[in-house]
């Protein structure tokens, strides 16, 4: 199967309990949810993305004939050191990676070395193998996610509150505000959140805030 990526970088990963966490990016194209294209983000079912996941066109992005080809492509991102102190680390992201993430990817990626952890908004199974999953639920779509390692929810969502999401099979529960015109004010709401349910805890997305990627 061939994989069509918009684009795979090297940068730290700024969100989420593994915050600070050198990482090759690999962002998917294509998401399940949205179709990219601003004209129909008012009728789609996750309306507040902050990413432009459209097509291969990214840096490191094109469409990668085999799971090989793909890892290769990783590796090549992370650049550095493998030695046993610095275990390379690949996010796959998107869009939505597991429309496209598969075992044999899986498989390809841990023969080069890497750790491999996933950005997934939930709506789909995920394939065996993987690091670290990371769920992040939509209020308007069907979660079929529900264990994990983190599950990190941007708040607020009026449709999807965390009371909902709290007792699932999850090893860390996080807050994340929703950016975008009403960050300050959301961010404020999150910490009042997490403050009064310790349970939650904040993630902001800190490459923002410095100017990585
Ligand atoms: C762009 S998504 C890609 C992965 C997957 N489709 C998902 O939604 O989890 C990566 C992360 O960014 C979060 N995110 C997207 N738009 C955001 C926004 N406006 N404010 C805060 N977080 C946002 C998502 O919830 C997710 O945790
Ligand atoms: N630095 C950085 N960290 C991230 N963590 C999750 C991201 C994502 O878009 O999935 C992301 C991203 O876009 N950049
Ligand atoms: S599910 Fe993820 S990639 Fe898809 S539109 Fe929402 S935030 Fe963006
Ligand atoms: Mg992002």
């Amino acid at each position: 199967m061939a994989y069509f990526v918009k684009e795979i970088y090297y940068t730290l990963q700024g969100e989420g309990t593994q915050v600070g966490r050198p990482a090759v990016f690999c962002r998917f194209s294509r998401c399940n949810l949205w179709s990219g294209r601003e004209s129909q983000r008012s009728q789609a079912v996750c309306q507040f993305c902050d990413t432009d996941f459209v097509g291969t066109d990214g840096p490191g992005g094109g469409r990668f004939p085999t799971a090989k080809a793909l890892a290769e492509a990783v590796r090549t991102a992370w650049g550095g050191d493998t030695d046993e102190h610095s275990k390379p680390y690949v996010v796959c992201t998107g869009g939505e990676p597991l429309l496209q993430l598969d075992e044999p990817a899986i498989i390809a990626l841990h023969e080069q070395g890497f750790a491999i952890g996933v950005e997934t908004n939930g709506t789909q199974k995920a394939p065996e193998g993987l690091d670290w999953i990371c769920v992040s639920p939509k209020a308007a779509a069907p979660l079929m996610l529900t264990r994990g390692d983190e599950l990190k929810l941007v708040y607020p969502q009026p449709l999807a509150p965390p009371e909902r999401f709290q007792d699932l099979a999850f090893d860390h529960f996080l807050l994340q505000p929703l950016d975008g015109p009403d960050r300050d004010t959301n961010t404020a709401l999150t910490v009042d959140y997490c403050l009064a349910h310790p349970q939650w805890r904040l993630s902001l997305q800190t490459h923002k805030y410095i100017g990585i990627r």
